[in-house]
């Protein structure tokens, strides 16, 4: 038999993982996620095999997303073209990829740093599901992230450049985030808590991602600082769309009244009846495109994050969104989340309970804006949906909120991020990854001795 090739040959991917899943990640829908997650790791080896002893042409199918209209100056698209341009077959494999790291595991599989194997300049995330361990459950949602995905074209959400499907594994070629995500910032701050002008930032950026969703009709329903990860400039990426549910959506004009301040100038000032000294009113035009009727029964998200709706199993909608984005600006303010109790139970019951939020009292906090912040707070966590901010006009009202005032929406993507503790800006052609080439070596030696056989590593079954 010939020895099997290997593809990825100086990867410092670090097979000897562990499940990095914490009591926050996990949703109530996760059932056996370590099970899923141990037996992945032996996911290189098995690539190895079978990328080598099938023709590419019989097993892989693969779908290079078309270049999308924000996005179409993005050098990852040059080279990925390039590279699809030199392939026989004019299709992107995943020969042309070099693994560089393991970044983390979620619930359907794990996502890797990579690159072009011939361009330095271009980094990816690849997220690597194997379809052979998930159940039936996690494989719709699966398959509702690649869907989700493949949708999108927003700055605030990833871009999905090619989808390669090897054997039973699904791979999406995504954005990399090289800041990490917004949980571990926030474990960096004093007391886990942001200033107010960057959680002012980063609510307003996802609050943009998420109009764009509900735009789409897509409810998120998992949004939680894990989710939210930094791009190299310091802007967000919300990410992991499995829990998202689609629904139908007509865009609407609204006319709402506007009360403009009075006019000051030459012309007004000693005339009290003066026209142009009265506040004015307008009618101004308002785009307003919410899934108002989007409807779902199943129970899925973060328990600290979870609308009281989702708790009691009644059937939610839109609005479990603009509840955990409330959750989300008192996380990013206070350090930790409105409802938390003891337990998981007693968060639930918390969050169930009739009680109002309540704001931890700290003197430092008392800066200017802060009152406006446990206004929309309070105005997101109002317990029956009908009366949430948000729910009826979704992003559009919750933009007009004094805690927003003077951000310029349109432009929103080119403000500079601000300044965080812990936060490094990197060079995207830059990003560091471990190099250890006894450990390549270990792995030659490995995929030799077995025939790249899967379920082994460093003598540990898997
Ligand atoms: N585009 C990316 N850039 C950088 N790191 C990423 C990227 N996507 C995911 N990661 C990292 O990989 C980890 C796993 O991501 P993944 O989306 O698979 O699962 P998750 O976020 O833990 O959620 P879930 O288990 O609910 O699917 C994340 O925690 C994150 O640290």
């Amino acid at each position: 038999m010939e020895e099997p090739t290997l593809l990825f040959p100086d990867t410092d991917l670090d097979l000897s993982f562990t499940s990095t899943t914490t009591d926050r990640t996990t949703t109530t829908t996760t059932t056996s996620a370590r099970t899923s997650l141990a037996r992945t790791s032996s996911l290189t080896l098995s690539f190895n095999d079978r990328l080598s002893t099938f023709s590419a042409s019989e097993t892989t199918t693969a779908s290079l997303i078309s270049r999308r209209p924000h996005r179409s100056g993005d050098p990852n698209w040059s080279a990925i073209q390039a590279a699809v341009n030199l392939s026989s077959d004019g299709r992107l494999h995943l020969r042309h990829l070099k693994l560089l790291r393991h970044l983390g595991s979620g619930n359907l599989g794990r996502v890797f740093l990579c690159r072009l194997r011939d361009y330095d300049g271009a980094h990816f995330a690849l997220k690597v599901v194997d379809k052979d361990l998930l159940t039936p459950k996690k494989l719709s949602h699966a398959q509702t992230e690649a869907e989700i995905l493949h949708a999108l074209d927003h700055p605030f959400l990833p871009t999905l450049y090619a989808r390669i499907d090897v054997s039973h594994y699904t791979c999406l070629l995504m954005d990399f985030c090289p800041g990490g995500d917004l949980h571990s910032l926030l474990r960096k701050q004093p007391q886990f808590r942001l200033p107010l002008a960057a959680a002012r930032f980063f609510a307003a950026e996802v609050l943009v991602a998420l109009e764009y969703l509900h735009a789409l009709g897509i409810v998120y329903r998992d949004l939680k600082p894990e989710n939210v990860l930094l791009r190299d400039d310091g802007h967000v990426m919300l990410s992991d769309f499995d829990l998202c549910f689609k629904s139908d959506v007509a865009p609407n004009v609204n006319f709402r009244s506007h009360t403009s301040p009075p006019r000051v100038g030459p012309t007004s000032g000693c005339f009290s009846c003066n026209n142009n000294n009265r506040h004015r009113e307008k009618l101004v035009a308002e785009f307003v495109a919410e899934p108002v009727t989007a409807f779902s029964r199943s129970c899925v998200g973060t328990h600290e994050y979870l609308a009281p709706e989702l708790v009691s199993v009644n059937g939610h909608g839109n609005g479990v969104d603009w509840w955990a984005f409330g959750v989300f600006v008192y996380e990013l303010l206070y350090g930790t989340t409105p409802f938390k109790g003891c337990s998981k139970e007693g968060t639930l019951r918390n969050i169930a309970s009739s009680k109002d939020v309540r704001f931890v009292h700290v003197a430092e906090r008392e800066e200017a804006g802060m009152a406006e912040a446990r206004d929309l707070i309070e105005k997101l966590l109002v317990k029956d949906p009908r009366k949430r901010l948000g729910c009826a006009k979704g992003a559009t009202e919750i933009k007009l909120h004094p805690f927003f005032y003077g951000i310029k929406w349109p432009l929103i993507r080119t403000y500079r991020p601000p300044e965080v503790k812990g936060f490094i800006r990197r060079n995207k052609s830059n990003v560091t990854c471990k190099r250890n080439t006894c450990w390549w070596k270990r792995l030659g030696l490995l995929v030799r001795n077995k025939g790249g056989c899967r379920g082994y590593w460093g003598g540990r079954e898997v």
